[in-house]
């Protein structure tokens, strides 16, 4: 739609069916996409908007608006005050990453000054405790739970009242997952919830579900008063349609979602980036055929030692953005590469990404060696920055958009960490330490989806012999 010079009915079809399809490869449940189709039609009509208007800009405003009005349920959920005490039950599928968002919560509101405490009902999971145990020492959350006691109700009522006595002002339940949705596990969570009368009932749910996400949500729902939901594992290869799916079900909002295994990788759920998330969704087809002819094979078998040792520094960054623009119009092709998408560089805007980027380097000239190798944010304070944006003639906003740019880069590459480098030029045992493992970690999602997943991913390796071609798609490869 971008290119096209008269939007007519034909190019809003056209817009509308990738967007249905990016939807779609994004787990969006069918008839939501469906829905939210006729209801742009009807938002768009193409007769009525006289000319003049820039129809463009209403197309592309009515999907976003179109698809943030269905992530938002009408009404808000139950918020806990602090320094009054509410009860916050969590409840999903085992292995939906439950016990550790419970954790997360908590810390989130212990940094934030709450007194929260955490409630281990989950009697069916062996160790389920043991992991509450542990996470909530590491977090110093206070906690209760049982080794020898199997009756889940009777712990969580035990621990509720244990934490109300003491003041606790979040007061959070783990229950019990099952590996499947039955009966026995909603039987129980309904007794947990009608003993504990939770304030809140927040259910987690795995964003990798995909379409399962409307029928798992809708079933817990008809079981315990969903007030909110988590989505986890966002920093996975799933791109969270899920989550529209959950709110629809659950009519409930998604108010956080889990972004890694860490305590601290939870983030308020904010709508605008996630539908932004969820449209950026690159062409990745033809990706492999064109990665052979751009990428030079000769470049840097340092830059892989220092990704193995987790050093991304904002040197790295320099160097990988001189790459880009030597490449010229074929950059683009770069800007598949994990990280290097959609923000940096997108598609039809190459020129402004060559700016941007050309940008960037010029702030990075006026940075001093110790800022370029260090790999520690906290290095770039206030004054460095101010320095900075002095010294490149930039404004201090641009500088730190250059930063957060850099950190964003630095945690996707970050999971090349751990890497087995050889010592140079022996390019075979590279290959038999780089494992289809590594490679998924560092993949677009969408081109791993496109390449068959983890088992397509580990016969194309397999077929190529050798990942060095694959080492070339990093920037890397032997001299
Ligand atoms: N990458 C990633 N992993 C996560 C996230 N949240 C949880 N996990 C992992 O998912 C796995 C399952 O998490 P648990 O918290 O044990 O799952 P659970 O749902 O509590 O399981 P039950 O207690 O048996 O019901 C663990 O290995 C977690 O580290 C996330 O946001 N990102």
């Amino acid at each position: 739609m971008s290119n096209a010079t008269i939007i007519d009915e034909k190019v809003l079809n056209e817009c509308l069916n990738e967007i249905t399809r990016a939807l779609l490869q994004a787990d969006v449940q069918f008839k939501l996409v469906r829905d939210m189709q006729t209801n742009i039609k009807k938002i768009v009509n193409l007769d009525d908007l006289a000319a003049g208007h820039n129809k463009r800009k209403i197309i592309q405003q009515a999907i976003f608006n179109e698809l943030c009005k269905m992530l938002d349920p009408g009404k808000p959920s139950f918020t806990p005050k602090k320094g009054k005490t509410s009860v916050v039950m969590f409840v999903g599928l085992q292995g939906s990453g439950k016990t550790t968002t419970c954790t997360k919560y908590a810390y989130y509101h212990q940094k934030k000054g709450w007194k929260p405490a955490l409630v281990c009902a989950d009697t069916f999971r062996a160790g389920a405790f043991d992991q509450l145990k542990q996470n909530a020492t590491k977090a110093k959350i206070p906690f209760y739970g049982s080794y020898m006691e199997s009756d889940p109700v009777k712990i969580a009522v035990e621990g509720v009242e244990r934490f109300k006595k003491e003041n606790c002002d979040l007061i959070i339940v783990d229950t019990s997952g099952r590996h499947k949705q039955e009966v026995a596990l909603f039987e129980e969570m309904r007794q947990v919830s009608e003993a504990t009368k939770p304030d809140l009932v927040l259910f987690v749910m795995d964003s990798s579900i995909g379409q399962a996400a409307f029928d798992q949500a809708q079933a817990f729902k008809q079981s315990v008063a969903v007030g909110a939901v988590i989505v986890t594992k966002m920093d996975g290869h799933a791109k969270g349609g899920g989550a529209l799916s959950a709110v629809a079900a659950t009519k409930s909002p998604v108010i956080f979602i889990g972004t890694g295994e860490h305590m601290d990788e939870f983030e308020v759920f904010d709508v605008k980036p996630f539908v932004s998330r969820l449209l950026g969704m690159g062409d990745w087809s033809g990706f492999m055929d064109k990665i052979h002819e751009v990428v030079p094979m000769d470049q840097q078998p340092e830059l892989l030692q220092k990704l193995s040792e987790g050093n991304f520094t904002l040197r790295i960054m320099y160097e990988q953005f001189q790459n880009i623009l030597k490449m010229g119009p074929i950059g683009q092709v770069f800007s598949m590469l994990p990280g290097f998408s959609a923000e940096l560089m997108p598609k039809g805007r190459e020129k402004e990404s060559q700016a941007k980027i050309k940008r960037y380097m010029t702030m990075m000239d006026s940075m001093t060696n110790e800022e370029l190798d260090s790999s520690n944010p906290k290095l770039m304070n206030e004054s460095r920055i101010m320095r900075i944006a002095r010294g490149s003639g930039r404004h201090l906003r641009e500088v730190m958009e250059m930063l957060e740019e850099y950190k964003r880069l630095a945690k996707i590459w970050s999971k090349m960490k751990g890497l087995k480098i050889p010592k140079k030029g022996d390019m075979s045992a590279l290959s038999r330490n780089m494992n289809a493992q590594h490679m998924s970690k560092v993949l677009p999602p969408q081109m791993l989806k496109q390449i068959g997943g983890m088992g397509g991913l580990q016969s194309l390796m397999k077929q190529m012999g050798s990942t060095k071609d694959m080492m070339g798609m990093f920037g890397g490869g032997d001299k």
